[in-house]
């Protein structure tokens, strides 16, 4: 990350991904959102976006984003609802470097979303403290606190409660079947599990938990399923959050290479490292 005080910029900031070790699903709301309970973990892989303040108050993505319309952009949405929320007269150009795969249930979009909400408090000084930040971010997508809480966490509600969880460095092998999972389809499936017994923090291990949405997108989305049969063969391996990605935990870079290497090239595979914080987390108290 760079900064510059003369003309005020936050460069190459990360917005990195997310894993679900397991997600349960244990309710519905009235508003038809459901309560879950799921294991939070960042990994260092992610998007890259560049913030340049603008004195006129305009604020614009200066990159193409392919099916995202500068006005949807989850970037856009955030830094306008930061300056609303605050009333500051300030704006900004935004590049977006995509690199995770969209609806791949990594939460780019939400992570992107975070990373624009923290490096604009930062550089516009309006001074939102992180719980509020995450309020905001609550607003844009059930995924967005949680980068903004910015450490692995036990998470409730629609996810946006949290108890920080202590988890050991890890590998993971990640791979995106080549198809985008819409988060709401998943959700509003008929055969979904919504019943699942609550755990306690202190009850989780991945073996005695599993992800509650991964037999619904399989069944819609068959190449899921066939990733997770594939990886299988290697170590345990499970979808993240609606899908479409699947990884698995593996020992350590050279077994993450090797299983990398043997991916079918129909397939994108990619190894990644736990990060213990979020690379912006200092930028907000
Ligand atoms: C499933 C999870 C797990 O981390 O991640 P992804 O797979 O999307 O990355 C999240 O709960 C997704 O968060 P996010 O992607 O921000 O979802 P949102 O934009 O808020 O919601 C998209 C749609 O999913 C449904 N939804 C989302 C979250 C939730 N707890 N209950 C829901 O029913 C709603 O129908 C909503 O309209
Ligand atoms: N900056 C953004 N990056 C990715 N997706 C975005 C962005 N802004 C809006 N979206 C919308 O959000 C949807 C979900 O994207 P994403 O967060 O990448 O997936 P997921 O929720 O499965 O992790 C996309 O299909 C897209 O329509």
């Amino acid at each position: 990350m760079v900064t510059s005080t003369l003309n005020p910029a936050l460069l190459g900031c990360l917005a990195p991904a997310k894993l679900n070790l397991f997600l349960h699903v244990i309710g519905r709301r009235p508003d038809g959102y459901h309560l879950l309970q799921t294991a939070f973990r960042l990994i260092d892989c992610g998007d890259r976006l560049d913030f340049h303040v603008r004195t006129d108050g305009s604020i614009h993505r200066t990159t193409a984003l392919a099916g995202v319309p500068e006005e949807q952009d989850l970037v856009v949405r955030a830094a306008r609802r930061l300056q609303q929320y605050t009333g500051c007269g300030l704006g900004a150009d935004i590049a977006v470097h995509k690199h995770l795969p969209m609806g791949g249930g990594l939460g780019g979009g939400s992570s992107d979303a975070a990373t624009t909400l923290m490096a604009l408090n930062h550089l516009w000084r309006t001074g939102l403290d992180r719980h509020t930040l995450q309020t905001l971010g609550l607003e844009l997508g059930a995924d967005v606190p949680f980068f903004i809480y910015g450490r692995d966490a036990f998470a409730e509600g629609v996810g946006e409660r949290f108890q920080p969880l202590a988890l050991p460095p890890a590998w993971y092998v990640v791979i995106a079947p080549g198809v985008s999972v819409p988060t709401a389809e998943i959700f509003s499936s008929k055969d979904l599990t919504r019943d699942t017994v609550p755990i306690k923090i202190a009850d989780f291990t991945t073996s005695t938990t599993r992800n509650d949405l991964q037999a619904t997108a399989c069944k819609l989305y068959p190449e899921v399923s066939e990733t997770i049969n594939w990886l299988a063969q290697f170590a345990s391996a499970r979808m993240t959050g609606s899908g479409a990605c699947v990884f698995a935990e593996v020992k350590d870079e050279l077994t993450a290479q090797d299983i990398v290497d043997r991916c079918p090239a129909r397939w994108t595979a990619w190894k990644a490292r736990s990060l213990a914080e979020h690379p912006m987390h200092r930028l907000s108290e």
